[in-house]
């Protein structure tokens, strides 16, 4: 039965409830879609694979990986309309300096259709980058950005767990 936008968000948020909570993070779960057939291609959680990865980061990474190909190259093998839900906006910038997810899941049309859409759930919280400017970025690529809303709350309660109360 095709998933409709909650039924995936809410599969995201699953994946966030996963992560191992951490002060200087948001715990954030996603899932990598193909909306032609309505199809879970991959999941992902932050910090689920080794290193201080990021939930975006995870999903095309494993999904990249079961193609025996690097996470830069995932755009090799999605297929043509493949779609992001992330329960948190893609990080524009990381404190830690890392690679943020938009310019992962821009790179995807490299080689390849590329992500077409990302669904979220909720902004990213000032905490620790300010204004996050990564939906414009992605918009600038012809990405389109939608926010599926009705799970905020729960959201930034699972995403701030590990945070000084
Ligand atoms: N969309 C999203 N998915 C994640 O899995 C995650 N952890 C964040 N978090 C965004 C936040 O801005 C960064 O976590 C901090 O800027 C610290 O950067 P690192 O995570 O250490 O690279 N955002
Ligand atoms: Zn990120």
């Amino acid at each position: 039965v095709p998933g409709d936008h909650a039924t995936y968000m809410r599969l995201a948020l699953d994946q966030a409830h996963e992560s191992p909570p951490k002060p200087t993070n948001f715990r954030v779960g996603a899932l990598l879609v193909d909306e032609d057939t309505s199809t879970i291609l991959s999941r992902g959680y932050t910090l689920e694979l080794p290193g201080n990865t990021h939930a975006e980061q995870c999903c095309l990474a494993k999904y990249a990986q079961a193609h025996d190909l690097p996470e830069e190259r995932v755009g090799e093998v999605l297929p043509p309309n493949s779609v992001i839900y992330t329960t948190m906006e893609p990080c524009g910038l990381r404190l830690s300096g890392n690679l943020p997810c938009v310019e992962r899941i821009v790179r995807t049309k490299e080689g390849g259709n590329g992500i077409r859409k990302v669904y979220l759930g909720v902004k990213e919280p000032e905490k620790f980058v300010g204004k996050n400017k990564g939906r414009k970025v992605l918009e600038d690529n012809g990405i389109e950005v939608v926010h599926v809303g009705g799970f905020e709350e729960e959201i930034l309660r699972v995403a701030t767990a590990g945070h000084e109360k």
